[in-house]
């Protein structure tokens, strides 16, 4: 697989851009004529630069409004493409996009644009460059590949080829299989790009918001299954116009556009089991079972706060560590380490952002395939140093830069809590009915989301779904639900756009993005609240107000109400069931515990809720920092 990247995705000045791209490991760029223009060096010197760090230059771009002119218009076209191949020779490329034209007198006429692609497809001969066509999906009279495709066949020059963009095709809805029935020796570059789906002019969407393919809603492996059927070995590039990935961290966004193409052309080999695709082997995206654990790093008063509120919610300190400062607390399926080693990762953590959540171990049918597949996808492995008597359980760095820890049955890993732990004796509590976790709720800035969702959903067997606006008194936090098959495992990601939000005062002081919420299951949330008040907990106070807006949403009698409302617990309804949440009260740092119920396979997270609760939140914070007026 030859991979490319077009310098316009990403961010910085061109020589930041060459050596993150570079880093990434990309093969080719290509140059987008304002990048080059915008540089000091000369072409020559630019091309070298591009070489230097060991890139080739894919294609040189765009070229506008070329054919279907007359007269002068026209020979004024011709004589630009002659002034573009003179600068490509010097750049050092072989390869020119030509996009359909806008140009206001341009006349269309398939037979016309095929004569002006022929004639240049002679000069470019000269010159030795191939001439790629693509039909812009606002193109004044080309806007359709299959359009662009008839012309070049009719122009029938060994120099003129063209130019597929899943953007162009997909946007326009049209069937990217008619793509199959191009020769390959016809396709001159192909280009991807997915975006999300919105009602919006082509032009402004094309522009502005384009994504990695996977990150959007397009049927980008459908498009490039069908480049491939055609025999297309040629470069693959990713040409993403994005207004947040201008102004993001140039390799990240790299390393994002790496992982988005490696996961696509996997899918497409999988989908397309008789195509060769040139690209390693890898496991299968992964499934997660389950959560296996989740470990916060925490020290001293504030691990004493920690287990006193985890008491309340009835969870029993079972075990210690055979060696380290690390305890164990479980109830029902939910296991929490508290790791308070001062050396380590978790110290680490701790000592950077104080008690935070540091670690979560996923249940998984091979840990040593999921770490491959990450691996493969350019996530980084992670290591500490294995003690005796300790178990070596494979890990990766999240996005965020915490760590994810992989334990199966078949390798012995899940047994690590009979091999590393020894059993606290006569500490049980009576357990308050959670029974697993039913999400981790992770914050990261707004403009880090679409990272994250990738993550995910290329190394698991992960889904997005509906993103959703949660309106904090402050500003918006939006929040993008993943979950696996049968929501074994579900994430909730939410982006800050400010840190005036209980989310982005999180994020403020997590560097980077962590878990800022977990949510426990219940199957009967009443007895839990119940238990749980009984062992000293103190929920998140709701107003009445809420409550009496319960009454007029839903058909709720007064009794079930006046429980409700006796817990501070939420309520929401979808299509399918019902939903019963209560929280904890904030941590300092704007860390809380959720339980929930879900009633009869209800899908969300009870977003609708969100700003009450988050305003209750901001009540109960107050007095800590900001004053009240
Ligand atoms: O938005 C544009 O003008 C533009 C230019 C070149 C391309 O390859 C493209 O897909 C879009
Ligand atoms: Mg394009």
């Amino acid at each position: 697989m030859k991979t490319s990247i077009a310098t316009v995705s990403i961010s910085g000045t061109l020589r930041e851009k060459l050596t993150a791209i570079a880093k990434a490991g990309f093969d080719g760029i290509e140059i987008f004529e304002q990048d080059f223009i915008a540089d000091a060096g000369s072409p020559r010197q630019i091309g070298d630069m591009i070489r230097d760090q060991g890139l080739e230059i894919t294609l040189f771009q765009p070229f506008r409004d070329f054919e279907g002119l007359t007269g002068d218009l026209r020979r004024r076209a011709f004589d630009r493409a002659r002034h573009k191949f003179d600068t490509m020779a010097e750049l050092g490329t072989d390869r020119i996009l030509i996009c359909s034209s806008t140009h206001p007198q341009a006349l269309g006429g398939i037979d016309r644009a095929a004569e002006d692609f022929a004639e240049l497809g002679a000069i470019a001969a000269d010159y030795g460059i191939q001439v790629g066509y693509e039909a812009l999906a606002w193109g004044r009279h080309v806007n359709d590949h299959r359009d662009a495709w008839e012309i070049v066949r009719r122009a029938d020059h060994p120099n003129i080829g063209v130019i597929l963009d899943s953007f162009h095709t997909l946007a326009r809805r049209i069937d990217p299989n008619t793509i199959r029935r191009i020769p390959s020796d016809k396709i001159t570059f192909v280009q991807l790009a997915d975006a999300p789906q919105i009602d919006m002019d082509l032009l402004y969407w094309s522009r502005h918001f384009r994504n990695m393919p996977g990150e959007g809603d397009l049927p980008v492996t459908d498009f490039m299954r069908a480049v491939a059927a055609t025999g297309y070995d040629g470069w693959i590039s990713l040409e993403i116009f994005n207004d947040q990935f201008r102004s993001g961290r140039p390799l990240e966004l790299a390393r994002d556009g790496y992982r988005s193409l490696v996961a696509t052309m996997d899918d497409v080999r999988r989908a397309e089991p008789d195509i060769r695709v040139d690209l390693p082997e890898m496991p299968a995206r992964v499934t997660v079972e389950g959560v296996e654990f989740i470990e916060f790093a925490t020290r001293g008063a504030e691990a004493e706060a920690l287990q006193a509120l985890l008491r309340t919610m009835g969870f029993t300190h079972i075990g210690n560590h055979i060696s380290k400062k690390v305890s164990l607390w479980q109830q029902g399926e939910i296991r929490v380490v508290l790791n308070k080693e001062t050396t380590g990762f978790a110290n680490s953590v701790y000592t950077t952002t104080g008690t935070s959540l540091c670690d979560v171990g996923l249940r998984v049918a091979s840990a040593a395939q999921t770490t491959q597949r990450a691996k493969a996808l350019g996530a980084t492995l992670f290591h500490q140093p294995v003690a005796p008597g300790e178990l070596d359980i494979p890990a990766i760095r999240s996005v965020g830069g915490s760590v994810m820890h992989f334990l199966d049955a078949h390798s012995g890993l899940s047994d690590v809590w009979s091999v590393e732990f020894r059993p606290e004796e006569g500490s049980a509590v009576q357990a308050a009915g959670l029974t697993r976790i039913d999400h981790l709720a992770e914050t990261m800035s707004y403009d880090e989301m679409l990272s994250w969702a990738l993550f995910y959903t290329t190394i698991f067997d992960m889904q997005r779904s509906v993103m959703t606006d949660v309106i904090d008194p402050d500003g918006l936090v939006r929040s993008q639900a993943i979950h696996g098959p049968d929501g074994a495992v579900r994430i909730t990601l939410n982006g800050a756009e400010t840190h005036r939000t209980l989310a982005g005062g999180f994020l403020a002081g997590s560097f980077g993005g962590a878990v800022q919420h977990v949510a426990f299951a219940s199957d009967d949330i009443l007895a839990t609240a119940r238990d749980m008040a009984a062992l000293g907990f103190e929920p998140l106070p709701m107003p009445t107000n809420y409550y009496k807006d319960l009454k007029a949403r839903f058909a709720l009698d007064d009794a079930r109400l006046a429980e409700l409302q006796a817990h501070d617990i939420l309520y929401d309804e979808d299509a399918q069931g019902g939903f019963l949440q209560f929280y904890s009260r904030p941590f300092e740092n704007g860390f809380f515990f959720e339980v929930v119920q879900r009633v009869d396979g209800y899908g969300g997270y009870g977003a609708p809720n969100a700003p009450f609760r988050i305003a209750a939140q901001k009540r109960m914070m107050l007095p800590k920092g900001i004053p009240a007026n």
